[in-house]
């Protein structure tokens, strides 16, 4: 089926026995190669069950076999670890997991989890974390906190091979992530038209475009759909069945829209006894006709204004997580316009039928110049049978990615952020206009000292470069602290705590590794609470991530290349999180330390 093919086309088949070298030269050539096989692997309920999350599990020993695998193969089945792990037994002990996607514990019983860790797993690869944002993480955590060694694809491991994986564990979830990222259905716009861009003939002639094969391609993808969907002109045109004729076993439901309701009496959509048909209309369209749809069985939707998003909403709210449009031109440009079409199917048939008037797969858009064409992204060229299978996506899927690398989920640091927020906000130069959130920025802060007399420090730099050496038994030690705290600027400050920190690491106090964070969240805290107007600006950032933009500090920025661990940015955003009055307990501050 299609979007098989395309996975086909990126997946070996045979996954060969692959040595452990392998995993150790860098390359990530093991964990790709498992973790596309546990993509392919979750994909196989399709076409069979309902739409639903795809999960697979393949569980490889040290040397490299394949000891079991496993698919959930409905909402409500034995879970795609609890199969993986029965199937392995003993061969467990020791063995990796690799996982398409991080299990989701929907029920707080985390039965993937169990299963791993009582069959004895050491390490879970996961392709994907969750996307809906309450499961996200939670089963990373939970490993984690079992003692299992968890690599997340993109943060843990990353290599271009392992680009290609996680882009594989992404196609064979998209609908879940744009219902998670979007809250509308994946939509995917499917047509065949000749080589000179004809759906029909100028009579609206259309049977056949395309060949057999390429139909039998489409009843497949309309065994993965929870619905197809097409406009009234089309059924007036065609009289479709729109049924899945692939020898699966799920159907989808069948949607009609029509504003006038101006349909035939008697069409095959209106047959129900395979599979139902739901008409969607404007609201007060041809009462009388409503009636008739309703005495066949047909449900009938009233919109107020009938319009594909607010038809996809709709079908979102109704647990849709995939939609197929079979339209026609006309509902197609209108699809497109609203922006709810993720991914187009186009089988281009090597025919040529000419004729001015006919149809062509999208009708109006409005654009006149091609710099105005919309682009497909990963585009996939397939032959089926004589026709050319070209497919791609209108809109990037969004990208699972932690916006920054997290030890921990944002999420659970800030719950003003969302996994897929887009919205960064970098500060780094205290000239930028957030610039107040770095160290460095001229906010003297007044912080109690060991015997609870309050002192003030220049700014957080100076009180946080200072702390590297206070209670430290040694007169230079406490010489540095009265060096650094008599700094005339943060950077001054910096400087001394830092050169001093790399020539007399002894001066160092011994526990600094476990503090610094809490000793920086201290500083933080009164700084962003003496001065209102910080308050204000930190509060007004709800919703983004904050990200220190230091290309060289990795723990407390972000990195050049995102790299780094941003732990400024994420205790900015916790701080935010409680002056928002959002809960934040200690624990939260605790588990950020490393
Ligand atoms: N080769 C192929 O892959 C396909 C070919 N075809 C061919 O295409 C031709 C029909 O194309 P076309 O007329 O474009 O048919 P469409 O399937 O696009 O139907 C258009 C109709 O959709 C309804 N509609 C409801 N809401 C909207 C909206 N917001 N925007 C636009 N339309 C809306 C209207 O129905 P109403 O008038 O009832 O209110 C409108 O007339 C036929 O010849 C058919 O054989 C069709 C599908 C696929
Ligand atoms: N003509 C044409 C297609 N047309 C689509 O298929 C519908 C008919 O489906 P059914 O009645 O179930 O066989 C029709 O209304 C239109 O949506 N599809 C294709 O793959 N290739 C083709 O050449």
């Amino acid at each position: 089926m299609a979007l098989f093919l395309s996975l086909k086309a990126c997946v070996p088949f045979i996954i060969c026995k692959a040595s452990m070298d392998n995993r150790n030269n860098g390359s990530h050539v093991l964990e790709a190669t498992y973790i596309r096989r546990a993509a392919l692997v979750a994909d196989r309920s399709a076409g069979f069950t309902s739409p639903h999350p795809n999960f697979g599990c393949v569980i490889a020993t040290g040397d490299g076999n394949i000891a079991g695998e496993g698919f959930l193969y409905a909402q409500g089945t034995k879970p795609a670890e609890v199969q993986a792990v029965e199937a392995a037994g003993e061969l467990c002990r020791g063995a990796t997991a690799y996982l398409n996607m991080e299990p989701g514990d929907c029920h707080g019983d985390h039965t993937a989890v169990s299963a791993l860790v009582q069959g004895g797993i050491t390490r879970v690869v996961i392709g994907m974390r969750h996307p809906l944002q309450h499961l996200r993480g939670s089963a990373v955590r939970a490993l984690r906190s079992q003692g299992v060694h968890v690599d997340v694809l993109g943060e843990d491991l990353r290599s271009k091979l392992i680009e290609e994986a996680r882009k594989i564990c992404f196609l064979v979830n998209a609908p879940l992530i744009c219902r998670a990222a979007s809250r509308l259905p994946f939509s995917v716009l499917k047509y065949a038209m000749t080589l000179d861009g004809k759906i029909a003939a100028s009579s609206g002639h259309a049977t056949w475009i395309s060949s057999k094969q390429s139909r039998n391609l489409v009843f497949e993808l309309r065994g993965r759909s929870d619905a197809v969907i097409v406009g009234g002109n089309t059924v007036r045109r065609d009289n479709p069945r729109l049924t899945a004729r692939h020898g699966g076993g799920h159907m989808p439901v069948r949607i009609v829209m029509s504003q006038t309701l101006n349909l035939p009496e008697e069409a095959n959509l209106w047959d129900m006894s395979e599979v139902s048909t739901i008409v969607v209309t404007q609201r007060g369209a041809r009462r009388s006709f409503q009636k008739l749809l309703a005495s066949k069985g047909v449900e009938v939707v009233e919109f107020d204004i009938l319009n594909p998003r607010d038809v996809m909403e709709y079908f979102h709210d109704r647990g849709c997580l995939s939609i197929l449009w079979e339209c026609g031109g006309t509902l197609a440009a209108s699809a497109i316009s609203s922006g709810i079409i993720h991914k187009v199917f186009a089988f281009v048939a090597p025919k040529i039928i000419g004729g001015k008037s006919a149809p062509s797969p999208v009708g109006d858009l409005g654009m006149v110049e091609m710099s105005q064409a919309l682009n497909l992204i990963d585009v996939c060229y397939e032959q089926v049978g004589p026709d050319m299978l070209i497919s791609g996506f209108l809109q990037p899927l969004p990208d699972m990615t932690p916006t920054i690398p997290s030890v921990d989920e944002t999420f659970a640091v800030d719950p003003t952020v969302s996994p897929y927020e887009s919205s960064i906000i970098f500060f780094y130069k205290t000239w930028d206009p957030y610039g107040a959130f770095s160290n460095f920025s001229p906010h003297p802060i007044q912080m109690p000292d060991g015997s609870g007399d309050y002192v003030t420090w220049l700014s957080v730099e100076h009180y946080y470069q200072a702390h590297k050496f206070v209670g430290v038994n040694d007169p230079l030690a406490q010489k540095c602290v009265e060096r650094i705290k008599s700094a005339k600027s943060p950077e001054e400050a910096a400087r001394i705590g830092r050169s001093m920190q790399r020539q007399q690491p002894h001066l160092i106090r011994s526990d600094w590794d476990n503090i610094k964070i809490d000793v920086m969240y201290k500083a933080l805290k009164s700084k962003f609470s003496i001065y209102p107007h910080l308050n204000c600006m930190l509060v007004s950032t709800a919703g983004s991530v904050l990200v220190e933009a230091s290309p060289h500090d990795l723990f407390w920025g972000g990195g050049r290349d995102g790299e780094g661990l941003n732990y400024l940015g994420r205790l900015l955003m916790q701080l935010r999180s409680e002056f928002l009055g959002e809960s934040s307990s200690s624990s939260e501050i605790s588990c950020l330390a490393v």
